[in-house]
């Protein structure tokens, strides 16, 4: 399983810049999720370490091996990966036990060892007991499982997973992901998965990527990533996270005095004296009984999970809408005092360090 590491990796189709100087560091037996917005460059980078598009510029290095540069390019059949993706690509006149087996004929094993081989990988995931059906006559996560089983097989040190799931229900999906975290632990491989659902990558990963036009803007465990965002961007990204825009008047120790609307708050963060933002999830603003931090207007309700999910317009904010949970219902338009009990304040100008946020990243992680 190699360490896979890319130094100012960039790609362009024409004149679109797609990568913008990708560095990545990922520790060898890691589960990466890739997750970023449609379009925003997850697959191609995928394509880059599978050795299906080549980098403009930058380097990939798998451990300390050059695997590919604009003028060097170690083929993908030479990289010692498998690659899953959304279309399972199963031979339909072969059974499930043919599949996996044809992964490993152009390998030097006897009859009696890709036997065993292809059992567990059959046993791994669960379907050793449809072994003599064909593909057309599997679900579509038992298909999928197939497809995992046929690239496991070949007992890659890195296996690449391109949305692998987008096409099952929200059920089989989390069954899948289940199975995708036991198998990666018990393989020992480093998996990297593109998705751009953020439940998906926080269920499975190890370490997220969160990417946004052509860029990492961030790089660290799921934790980190909701606690401690490094821009705004990934702020609003992960866990439905909000930005107020905040006046931060000192800091010491990484803890922040700062004013939001007319209230004087300490908040932990990165952020400089002077314009930041406060990033905010729904459990960091609270209801209460007097004036509060902030005078808010209710804007709707939903029960959600035993609680009121509710959408408030706080006036201070020029009517930005924060999200917090209630135990009891609120008719539209009361006026409520908000609390904030949480968040983490970053600098005004973190969307220009967002590289430099993911290298960081990637030391820490
Ligand atoms: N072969 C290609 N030729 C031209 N443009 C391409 C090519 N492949 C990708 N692109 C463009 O590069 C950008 C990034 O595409 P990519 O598939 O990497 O994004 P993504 O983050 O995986 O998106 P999605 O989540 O929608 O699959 C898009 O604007 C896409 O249109």
């Amino acid at each position: 399983m190699p360490h896979v590491r890319a130094f100012s990796l960039s790609k362009s189709f024409g004149t679109t810049n797609v990568l913008n100087q990708i560095d990545l560091d990922l520790p060898q037996g890691s589960f990466l999720a890739l997750l970023g917005p449609s379009g925003c460059g997850k697959t191609t980078l995928l394509r880059l370490i599978a050795g299906l598009e080549l980098p403009d510029a930058g380097e990939l290095r798998f451990d300390d091996q050059l695997i590919a540069t604009s003028g060097h390019f170690v083929p993908p059949e030479r990289r010692d990966l498998g690659m899953v993706f959304q279309s399972y690509a199963l031979w339909p006149n072969m059974t499930v036990r043919g599949n996996v087996a044809f992964a490993l004929q152009s390998h030097r094993m006897t009859l009696t060892e890709r036997r065993a081989r292809v059992d567990q990988m059959l046993t791994a995931t669960g379907l050793l007991s449809l072994a003599d059906r064909r593909p057309q006559d599997l679900s579509g996560g038992q298909r999928q499982r197939v497809a995992l089983a046929r690239s496991l097989a070949l007992r890659p040190g890195l296996l690449l997973l391109d949305e692998p799931l987008a096409n099952l229900d929200a059920h089989l999906r989390q069954q899948m992901l289940v199975q995708f975290r036991q198998l990666h632990a018990e393989t020992g491989a480093t998996f990297i998965l593109v998705t751009h659902d953020q439940d998906e990558a926080m269920t499975v990963a190890t370490h997220i990527a969160v990417m946004d036009r052509g860029q990492i803007q961030q790089m660290g465990c799921p934790e980190d990533l909701y606690r401690r965002p490094a821009t705004p961007m990934v702020a609003r990204f992960i866990g439905h996270g909000v930005t107020v825009p905040v006046e931060v008047t000192g800091t010491l120790d990484g803890i922040c005095d700062l004013h939001v609307g007319t209230a004087a708050l300490r908040l932990p963060g990165t952020a400089k004296p002077g314009p930041g933002w406060l990033c905010l999830h729904r459990e960091d603003v609270r209801l209460c009984d007097g004036p509060g931090h902030l005078h808010a207007r209710i804007l709707s309700q939903s029960f959600q999970h035993g609680h009121y999910l509710t959408h408030a317009l706080t006036d201070a904010l020029d009517d930005q809408m924060l999200t917090l949970l209630v135990d009891r219902p609120l008719t539209t338009h009361t006026p409520v005092g908000l609390e904030i009990t949480g968040g983490w304040v970053i600098g005004r100008d973190a969307d220009k360090t967002s590289q430099a946020g993911a290298r960081r990243g990637a030391v820490n992680a």
